[in-house]
């Protein structure tokens, strides 16, 4: 599925973990809608290129979510821009991204290219430590974010980000409800299908990272609690 407006579920995989061949095929053949390769930090050409030619053995979608340059390397069917929107520093929300369009603008492939607006809210994973993310905000900022993310950026997708912590369902649904046309991810703390079928009936795409490497069993299970509800 190329289109990331009808996405339910996605794995999310860490170049710098490792992950065994079996595990790897369960994961590509689980029926999730897509694999995102990304991390925050460890993230190397080498691994990425290795995790890529290992993903595309198999048929589903496969998308790198941009963490640094030096790890960009064509054959993936999309690439995922993140800009944090909380973040306290420039070079997070637009600086690195206009230096790197400086350089490549001229021979990126935009058809490929899809911005996440990301709004990070676990004060203690690693992508709020690296960006400085203002991790304090009241419901209403966040969907101020939300909003910005779709009406001032038109944004295709706004990622809340609990990497490692398993968000508020009240923050979720609100995002889900002011949001129009802009797909809704949500990711983090996703440790059980009843977690992930809950989190399912708020965001548009729910996406599952550390499980996989914890409990695969469980991981797996999270795509079939996903798939049976239909996206709002
Ligand atoms: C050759 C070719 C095909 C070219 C393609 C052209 C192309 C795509 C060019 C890129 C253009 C561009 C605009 C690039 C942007 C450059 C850049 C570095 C932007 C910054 C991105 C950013 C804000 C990164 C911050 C960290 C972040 C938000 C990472 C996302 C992943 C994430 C949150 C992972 C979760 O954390 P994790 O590491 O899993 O944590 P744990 O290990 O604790 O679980
Ligand atoms: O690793 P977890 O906590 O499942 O979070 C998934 C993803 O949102 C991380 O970027
Ligand atoms: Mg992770």
């Amino acid at each position: 599925m190329y289109d990331i407006r009808e996405w339910r579920h996605a794995f999310k995989l860490d170049p710098d973990k490792e992950i065994s061949d079996e595990a790897l095929e369960e994961i590509c053949e689980s029926g999730t809608d897509a694999i995102i390769v990304g991390g925050t930090d460890g993230v190397t050409l080498e691994k990425v290129l290795d995790l890529m030619a290992r993903v595309r053995r198999y048929t589903v979608p496969c998308a790198l979510e941009v963490s640094n340059m030096e790890a960009i390397t064509p054959g993936f069917d999309f690439y995922f821009i993140p800009t944090v929107l909380n973040s306290r520093d420039p070079k997070w929300i637009t600086g690195l991204h206009h230096e790197a369009v400086k350089e490549f603008g001229e021979i990126m492939n935009w058809e490929e290219i899809l911005v996440e607006g990301y709004c990070i809210l676990n004060e203690d994973c690693k992508a709020a430590t690296l960006t400085d993310a203002n991790t304090k905000l009241a419901k209403d900022d966040i969907v101020g974010y939300a909003m910005m993310a779709e009406k001032m950026f038109n944004l295709p997708i706004f990622y809340l980000e609990y990497s490692g912590k398993y968000g508020d369902k009240d923050i979720v649904k609100s995002v889900k409800q002011t949001l129009e046309s802009t797909t809704l991810f949500y990711g983090g703390g996703i440790r059980s299908a009843e977690q992930a079928e809950e989190m399912a009936f708020l965001a548009d795409v729910i996406v599952v990272g550390n499980v996989i490497y914890e409990d695969l069993k469980t991981a797996l299970k999270t795509v079939t609690a996903v798939k049976k509800i239909n996206r709002k």
